[in-house]
């Protein structure tokens, strides 16, 4: 493993993770977030501290002016109540009031009110006038009489019967020359003169200034415009520090309140500052701090998620690009290919002088080591060139320059001839990347020779090495191109050995088989290297001899040179044998203008030859095709059959070699012809292939094949796929998807139980139209396969691009499998070549235990044929998934 490759340790990860400023940030940002409200609460708390303290001080400072301005009130008043007691007490009552009115020794009587009381409560004297009032039952007079305290007396704030207006009683006790109780002065003042001293500015609209008496009635309470007195109060709640803000019963209204004693005259005096304009500045700043906070949090969020959503992409890139390499390192060195990242060096200079020298190989896989035989580091060291001195002879270096230049992927099969890797054929694939490329280089050897080995093996007879069927085919084609372009003549010959099932018969297969080698043998010798000898199969052979301007009688000479060679006689098992041959020949273009024609022509000139007693060769003449008129009257007929109801459907089942178990059937039609009875499928297919009836029968299979499948699913049988044949001309039908998405349709069965078999040579006539088609299929979720696999050419290319899902070995490889050693090498390739393909492979015409051993043992899937079972009618098949179904569950 390289250390790219090599797994992180969990500690890195995490170190890594938090090096990357998509997490960092995120924790960064709550970090300095936190620090911006911590800092902005700190401050608030230490701005509200120094607030209350400030109006903790405002308080007492207040407390101390307006007990200064009280006691000097009230100390005026008191000098007045003397001054008025004195005068009194000298004089008399009814003077002392004029007489000090007149030095100007009253107080103005706006404000105060001075009344002077006898000893029985009748006022005697007053300024202003309030004569004929009686204060025998005030609460002063009564004390002032009962004793002389010495002190003045301070009433609670009420109105004279006289006096409409309320006003604080200040009294004193008026003693006679005998010492004893002659009545009381009294002064009456306005209790707002006491809170007068309320300025608004400072105290604002819910300050307090207050006096109250030690008995706990407000004598002037003054709280912001509004005066009030005679509240009752408890003073001990009042006299409290004013530390707190605190809520009285007067209004409800938290302030910092603070009182004071003037215990001469047994009062309090009272200041208090509303808590809500005491710190209405400090809420104030409060509420900007929090606003500035605030938009510095959002702004810097802002930001940081920008900056975040930038940083995560990046990483997102990163990571992108880092499991790329990982599973790049990781691939590269699990992978069967070999993997080389080169980068391009380039020359000193600019511009158009600056072009690439050579390239350095920065890394390669294990692979890369074996298919080189270089270690890895050794492979570093070198550059392209240097490591391979032909690159640029071969071209391989400015292909390389250029794909880099273009940039995409270049890829090629490529024979490889330099002595750097060990591997005759390689597929190579470069990737033009950003400053070199990559080059994925795989070893097809194998695979190259699999397949041309397959190609030789279906283009050809294995028992003969002649040119089979298909090549022959092929090559009579390519003839008649040729001798259409230049004029000229092509001869086809049919020959079928006379009395070689006897040979068979009597002298066994090999035998047989060794006759046909020399016969075939002997054919070859007997024409040019340019002609083609091919066998048909069985005892039949087919020349194919291109004739320039041959006349008739060189044409029967070279034919009856063959029939010599033939009848030479063989040693066979040391036993001389000796067969004939009978020859028909049709040439072009006198007999047939196409490949076709004149190989049903040949054929009935061989026939015709048979005729004459074997031994012979015939020349083609019109009247040998009496058997038209035969043809002629089968498409008659077929033309009727599909409407007549004159087709079935038998069903072959397919069988999973592994377990035994029957997965599908093939549909294979049948012809009930009311004359001549059960008509197989290789005489009218051809027929209807040929007049386009294939389409309308191909049609009716299908229909019927998929109500059948869905009866069987109905009937709740388990489930098995129906596969259908397709012939070439149902195959290039523009409707074929269409029909059959009809037909599924129709009989409701989903698509996925639905197989159809094309020939192998069909799909490889036009690659590219076969591929969109299968794909449009596949895209349906029907299945695909290979029919008569081997038989044809494949392009392996081609066979890749495919979505099939199943090869079938075509019986003709599987009909002597125990014996023939290149049917078995055909049939393993297949094999294994499907597999490399990720497909399944069946062999079909499996007859034999031997076949079934030998396939099971080359690994083969599954198998269909006669060992298990012939095509039988459809009330079979249901007995025998019937039966199965009930084996399963029991
Ligand atoms: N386009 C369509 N072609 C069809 C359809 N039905 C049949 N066909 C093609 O006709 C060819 C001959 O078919 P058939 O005579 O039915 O022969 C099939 C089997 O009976 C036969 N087979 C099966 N097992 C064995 C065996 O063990 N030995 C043996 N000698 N023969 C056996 O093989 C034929 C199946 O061939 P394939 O399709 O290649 O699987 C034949 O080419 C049919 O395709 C049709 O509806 N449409």
């Amino acid at each position: 493993m390289t250390p790219a490759a090599r797994p992180e340790s969990r500690g890195n990860r995490w170190l890594r993770l938090g090096l990357e400023t998509y997490v960092s940030l995120p924790l960064f940002t709550l970090l300095l977030l936190g620090v911006i409200w911590a800092a902005t609460f700190h401050f608030i708390g230490n701005e509200r501290v120094a607030a209350q303290e400030a109006a903790r001080d405002s308080v007492m400072e207040l407390l101390d002016t307006y007990e200064a301005q009280v006691a000097r009130n009230l100390n005026g008043i008191d000098q007045t109540l003397k001054l008025v007691k004195y005068a009194a007490e000298r004089k008399g009552p009814t003077e002392a009031l004029p007489e000090l009115a007149q030095e100007g020794l009253l107080p103005p009587g706006m404000v105060f009110a001075v009344s002077i009381a006898d000893a029985t409560g009748r006022i005697v004297a007053s300024s202003p006038d309030a004569p004929g009032m009686t204060v025998a039952g005030e609460r002063y007079f009564t004390i002032h009489r009962e004793r002389d305290t010495g002190q003045p007396f301070v009433a609670r704030t009420a109105r004279d019967r006289g006096r409409k207006d309320w006003h604080i009683h200040f009294t004193r006790r008026l003693n006679g020359p005998d010492g004893l109780f002659a009545g009381a002065v009294i002064l009456e003042v306005d209790p707002s003169y006491f809170t007068s001293g309320y300025e608004r500015a400072r105290q604002g609209d819910q300050g307090l200034l207050a006096i109250a008496g030690s008995d706990g009635v407000m004598r002037s309470v003054r709280i912001g415009e509004r005066t009030s007195w005679g509240q009752t109060v408890d003073l001990a709640a009042w006299e409290r520090p004013a530390a707190q803000p605190w809520t009285s019963a007067l209004d409800g209204v938290p302030r910092y309140t603070a009182t004071r004693m003037l215990r001469t005259y047994g009062l309090v005096v009272v200041a208090g500052l509303a808590e809500a304009e005491q710190m209405a500045p400090f809420e104030a700043r409060r509420r900007t701090h929090l606003w500035e906070a605030g938009v510095a949090s959002a702004v810097l969020f802002l930001v940081i998620v920008l900056v975040w959503a930038w940083s995560w992409q990046g990483a997102k890139a990163r990571r992108r690009i880092r499991r790329a390499q990982e599973t790049y390192a990781a691939a590269s060195e699990a992978n069967l290919d070999a993997f080389f990242v080169l980068r391009a060096i380039w020359s000193k200079g600019a511009g158009a002088d600056r072009r690439i020298t050579d390239f350095r190989i920065v890394s390669a896989n294990s692979r890369a080591e074996q298919i080189t035989g270089l270690a890895k580091d050794v492979m570093r060291n070198n550059t392209l060139l240097q490591w391979l001195p032909r690159a640029r002879a071969t071209g391989m270096f400015d292909r390389l320059c250029a794909i880099m230049a273009k940039g995409g992927v270049y890829q090629e099969e490529w024979h490889n001839d330099m002595p750097e890797f060990k591997a005759e054929w390689m597929h190579w694939q470069v990737v033009g990347v950003e400053g070199g490329v990559v080059a994925i280089l795989r070893d097809i050897t194998e695979s190259k020779r699999d397949a041309e080995r397959i190609f030789h093996m279906a283009h050809h007879d294995a028992l003969t090495g002649l040119p089979n069927r298909s090549l022959i085919g092929d090559r009579l084609e390519q003839s008649i191109l040729l001798a259409e372009r230049e004029s000229q003549q092509v001869m086809v010959a049919f020959v079928d050995l006379d009395s070689f099932k006897l040979v068979n018969d009597t002298l066994g297969h090999t035998a047989g088989d060794e006759l046909l080698k020399t016969v075939a043998g002997r054919m070859v010798d007997c024409v040019r290297k340019s002609d083609t000898v091919g066998r048909f199969g069985g005892d039949e052979f087919v020349l194919v001899l291109p004739q320039g301007d041959a006349g008739d009688a060189d044409r029967a000479a070279l034919l009856e040179k063959i029939l010599a060679a033939v009848v030479r006689p063989v040693l066979l098992d040391g036993q001389e044998v000796q067969v004939s041959c009978s020859i028909g020949a049709a040439v072009y273009p006198h007999d047939g203008r196409d490949r076709d024609t004149l190989m049903m022509n040949a054929d009935a000139a061989m026939y015709r030859a048979k005729e004459l007693g074997k031994n012979n060769c015939q020349f083609y003449a019109q009247e040998m095709n009496a058997s038209l008129e035969e043809k002629l009257a089968l498409m008659e007929g077929l033309r009727r059959a599909v409407d007549d109801k004159q087709l079935r459907l038998l069903y072959q089942p397919k069988v999973d070699l592994a377990s035994g178990q029957v997965f599908g059937v093939e549909a294979l039609i049948r012809w009930q012809h009311p004359e001549r009875g059960m008509v197989r499928p290789d005489l009218f297919i051809p027929l209807a292939e040929e007049s386009g009836m294939i389409v309308a029968i191909g049609e009716w299979v299908l229909r019927e094949a998929c109500r059948q499948a869905r009866d069987w699913q109905d009937a709740g049988l388990p489930p098995i796929s129906m596969s259908v044949n397709v012939s070439p001309r149902q195959f290039d039908d523009r409707r074929l998807v269409a029909r059959v998405a009809a037909a599924l349709a129709e009989a409701g069965l989903e698509p996925g139980w639905l197989e159809l078999e094309v020939t192998e040579s069909l799909i490889m006539r036009d690659v590219q139209q076969a591929v969109d088609k299968m794909r449009e299929l596949e895209g349906m979720g029907i299945a695909l396969s290979i029919d008569d696999f081997g038989t044809g050419y494949s392009s392996l290319a081609a066979l890749k691009s495919f979505p099939i899902s199943r090869l079938k070995i075509d019986k003709s490889f599987v009909r002597d499998l125990a014996h023939s050693a290149d049917d078995q090498a055909i049939a393993r390739a297949i094999i294994s070549l499907s597999h490399q393909l990720q497909m399944r492979v069946i062999a079909e015409g499996v007859e034999t235990e031997q076949q079934r051993a030998f396939l099971t043992q080359y690994g083969c899937d599954e198998m269909q044929g006669y060992l298990f079972s012939k095509p039988v009618p459809p009330e079979d098949i249901g007995a025998m998934l019937a039966r199965s179904a009930h084996d399963t569950k029991g």
